[in-house]
This record gives structure tokens, C-alpha cells and sequence, in this order.
């Protein structure tokens, strides 16, 4: 006989809301440490399966892909993606067909390969700002140059622009720039409100409080991006190689498409990879000794004489174990939502209805002491003589998701990850400003899991 997954204690109209906190992936962890790998909530009036074991997480990801390819609804995806109209929150034919034109011609390894120049140019920029920092003796404030590495890696693939830390921008850029650093910011804030139409059928969405607010958002959001749409149909005969703007206004004559998709792409490709190397860093901090191993194998890999280029990563094994580390323990993104679109069958016996929103708390898999031996040490060296990867194939560790709707961004992602974290400790000795001398590992729920304190830190040129 089928049954629901177990569940906690609810209450009437809002169900199980009230077992959230503010760190939602703490909260259902420790659910999920009573109830087991999988359990059924419901919030408000909508059904949630949380799946919190690696081999029911298999089952959903691999044996059950095509039921679990949805995205469920959010309110930021119907305003701000004008109805679903990107990649990351869009389902059905017009997702596969975003995506693929994402995979194609943004993502592939031959159009990686053809940035990699612009990587090294962000990264030679990184280690100059660093380099100044330590001559003035001033301290560095490590998440502020991690954002605009990335911001500037990905505005730059997506459309020929350059935001942060640019001589070359006058006054009326430098304010533009300032503008989509507060609607980002504001943005965030506005996705992790409460929205009461996630919560109710289709027909109820309309009354939530926040639709005017999220109309305030898509007309800021327009003024951006009508700006830059407009300069890039103007600039696209100089420019030698299309880049994807050129390439999207072509594929899709839908401009909302492109809107949408530009912002999905800045908002999962930028954070994402600076708060690992943010993480990474303050284990590196706190472990004198694994940071100590890590730079020896710097200086024995590439020496003294120059900066880590992309073709060393491939040797530098600790640092991919450090790397591999941090993602177990500190995933950018802890909860993969996905939708059920056909009712099925999961684990032994328990029963998964059509329409039901489903999250893999990877988070929970990544601190369950049965999968992983010690897991709330730092502890690089668990992955030696390990075939453990973090590219989806293995279920103990996805950072990036599985499956048909996993992260297409993973590569980029990777090496933007590796190429700074390698280059922030290879020339230079981290000295904390922490008081005691060790930082708080408290977590914020933002855009993705930052580390409640932003890392500040001295440093010196070695
Ligand atoms: C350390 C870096 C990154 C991490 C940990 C990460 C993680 C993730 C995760 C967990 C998902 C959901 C996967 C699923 O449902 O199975 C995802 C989706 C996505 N990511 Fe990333 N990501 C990273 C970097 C990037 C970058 C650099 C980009 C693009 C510039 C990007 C673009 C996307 C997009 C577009 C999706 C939605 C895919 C879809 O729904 O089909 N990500 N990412």
C-alpha cells in the first residue's frame, strides 16, 4: 500500500510553516534528522516533498528525471521573467529551447575556451587590487572583489560590458553601474519575502500584496536592460565577435526572453561562485595547516615567479579536494526546487502526488554522518584516493544539481571558483582581523548562503 512520506506536527491553513526559521535548510535538516530522508510538508496550501538521502535523491534525479524536471512557481519568475521567460524558473518547450541556445552558445567548451583571456585579464586585475591592499596595509574586503570578479566575468560574456572597478566608464555609466547594485540587492530582498501566492492554487495568486512592489521591480529592471538593448543594436556592426546579446536578440525576436534570461544569468552565475571562494577562504583561515598545505603545492606547481594560470589547475590536487570540500560543506545553493509533474512512487513505498513542490536538501546529504565519516570537520583529505565528484554522477555531493535541469553554468562556475581561490593564496599571506583570530562560520539566507560576517582580512605580497 502507498503512503505519504512522514510528517511533522502542522496546524490548520498554514501546516507546517512554522517549523521555518530564517535558515530554512537548517530547519528541514533538522526535520529531517527525525523524520528521515524524506518527509512531506505542507505550506500554506501547497504540498512539499523534502528529500534529504543520497540514494532517494538518485531515484528522483536519475530513475525519475522527466517527472521531477519542473520548476515550481514563484512570483519572481512570473514578473520578473515576464511569465516565464528565461532559463532557470521557465518549464516545458520554451525552457529546452532556452537552454539549449544557453548550452550552445554560452556554455560549451569551445565558447569558454574562447574567454579565457578575459578570465586571466579579471583575474591579473584581482591580484593588482590585492597587491595595492597590501602596500597601504589596508584590509581587504574579500567579498566586495569576489562579486565584481564575477559580476565582471559574466557581464562581459553576456554583453560586451565591464561594470566594476572600470577607469574608462564616465559619470553617467559609473551611476548605472551603482543602480543594478542596489536592484540586485533589492531584488534578493524581494525573492526571499514571504509571497503568499506561492502558497495557494493558481486562481488565488492574485492576491498578494507584493504584486505592486514586484511591478515597481520589472520597471527599474526595464530601464537597465531597454538601455543596453538599445546600444547594443546600435554597436553590433563594430564589434568583432558576436557576443550573446547579438546572439539572443537573433534566436529570439521576443526582446522579454533576452530581459529574462540576462537577469537569471547574472543573478545564478555571480554569487554562486563568489561565495564559494568567500567560504573556502575562511575554512583556509581558520586551518592554518590546510592552508599551509595548500600553497606549498602552489609553489611547488607553479613557483614563485607568476600567477596561476588555468592550465595549472588541472595539477594542483589538494586545491581541488579544498574546493570539493567547501562545496560539501558550505553549497552555495542548498535546496534543488523541482515540481513533480506526474504522480510516482519513491523509496519503499511512499507516495510523491502530481503537482507537489520537490526539494533536495543537499545540504542535509553534504552533514549527514551517514555519508559522510566526521562531517562537521573541514577535512580536505576525506576526498583522497576518492572518485567523489561534484558533477551530478554522484549523489553524496551536487552542488550543481542532476539531471536535466542541473546547473549549465558548472564549468564556468568551476573555474572561476579554482582560478581565484588558487590566485588569493598563492602570492600572498592571509593575516585574520578576526578577534581571537578566528572567524564566525554563521550562515545568511540571501541570494544564496553567505557567510553572515563578510570576510575581511590583511594581506601581505609574499
Ligand atoms: C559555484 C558556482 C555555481 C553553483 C554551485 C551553481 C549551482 C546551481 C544549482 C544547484 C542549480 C539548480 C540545479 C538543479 O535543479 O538540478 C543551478 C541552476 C542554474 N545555474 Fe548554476 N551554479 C553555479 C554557477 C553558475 C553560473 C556561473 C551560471 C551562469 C553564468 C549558472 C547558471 C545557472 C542556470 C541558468 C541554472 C538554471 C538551469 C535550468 O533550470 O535549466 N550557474 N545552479
Amino acid at each position: 500500500r502507498k503512503r505519504l512520506p512522514p510528517s511533522p506536527w502542522g496546524l490548520p491553513l498554514i501546516g507546517h510553516v512554522h517549523h521555518l526559521s530564517a535558515l530554512p535548510h537548517q530547519s528541514l535538516q533538522n526535520l529531517s534528522r527525525k523524520l528521515g530522508g524524506i518527509m512531506y510538508l505542507r505550506l500554506g496550501m501547497t504540498p512539499v516533498i523534502v528529500i534529504s538521502s543520497p540514494d532517494l535523491a538518485k531515484e528522483a534525479l536519475r530513475s525519475n528525471d522527466s517527472s521531477f524536471g519542473f520548476r515550481p512557481y514563484l512570483l519572481v519568475g512570473e514578473y520578473l521573467t515576464y511569465n516565464f521567460k528565461g532559463i532557470g524558473l521557465s518549464n516545458g518547450d520554451h525552457w529546452k529551447n532556452m537552454r539549449k541556445i544557453c548550452i550552445t552558445e554560452l556554455f560549451s567548451v569551445k565558447r569558454l575556451e574562447s574567454f579565457r583571456g578575459l578570465r586571466l585579464a579579471e583575474v591579473s586585475h584581482l591580484v593588482s587590487r590585492l597587491a595595492q591592499a597590501s602596500k597601504s596595509q589596508s584590509v581587504v574586503n574579500v567579498r566586495e572583489l569576489l562579486t565584481d570578479f564575477n559580476v565582471n566575468i559574466v557581464s562581459q560574456m553576456l554583453m560586451s560590458k565591464r561594470f566594476f572597478e572600470n577607469k574608462n566608464l564616465g559619470g553617467e555609466e559609473v551611476e548605472e553601474v551603482r543602480q543594478l547594485r542596489e536592484f540586485l540587492e533589492e531584488l534578493t530582498r524581494f525573492a526571499l519575502k514571504f509571497h503568499i501566492s506561492e502558497f495557494v492554487p493558481a486562481w488565488l495568486r492574485w492576491i498578494d500584496w507584493n504584486i505592486p512592489h514586484a511591478r515597481k521591480l520589472v520597471a527599474k529592471q526595464e530601464k537597465f536592460f531597454e538601455k543596453i538593448i538599445q546600444e547594443h543594436k546600435s554597436s553590433q556592426k563594430s564589434r568583432p565577435v558576436m557576443d550573446f546579446m547579438d546572439i539572443l536578440l537573433q534566436h529570439q525576436e521576443d526582446e522579454e526572453a533576452a530581459k529574462a534570461t540576462f537577469m537569471e544569468l547574472l543573478a545564478a552565475g555571480t554569487d554562486t561562485s563568489a561565495c564559494t571562494t568567500e567560504w573556502a577562504l575562511l575554512e583556509l583561515l581558520n586551518n592554518p595547516e590546510i592552508m599551509r598545505k595548500a600553497q606549498e603545492e602552489l609553489d611547488t606547481v607553479v613557483g614563485r615567479d607568476r600567477m596561476v594560470t588555468e592550465s595549472d589547475l588541472h595539477k594542483l590536487l589538494y586545491l581541488e579536494d579544498i574546493v570539493k570540500e567547501t562545496f560539501r560543506f558550505h553549497p552555495p545553493g542548498p535546496l534543488l526546487p523541482r515540481m513533480s509533474t506526474q504522480a510516482c512512487v519513491l523509496g519503499e513505498s511512499f507516495d510523491i502526488p502530481k503537482g507537489a513542490t520537490t526539494i533536495i536538501n543537499f545540504y542535509a546529504i553534504g552533514r549527514d554522518p551517514r555519508v559522510w565519516d566526521k562531517p562537521e570537520k573541514f577535512w580536505p583529505e576525506r576526498f583522497q584516493g576518492s572518485t567523489i565528484d561534484v558533477k551530478g554522477q554522484d549523489f553524496e555531493l551536487i552542488p550543481f544539481g542532476s539531471g536535466r535541469r542541473s546547473c549549465p553554468g558548472m564549468l564556468l562556475g568551476l573555474k572561476s571558483v579554482y582560478l581565484t581561490l588558487a590566485n588569493l593564496i598563492h602570492g600572498f599571506n592571509w593575516e585574520p582581523v578576526a578577534r581571537g583570530g578566528s572567524y564566525n562560520m554563521d550562515e545568511a539566507f540571501m541570494s544564496v548562503i553567505w557567510p553572515k560576517l563578510a570576510l575581511q582580512a590583511k594581506v601581505t605580497s609574499m
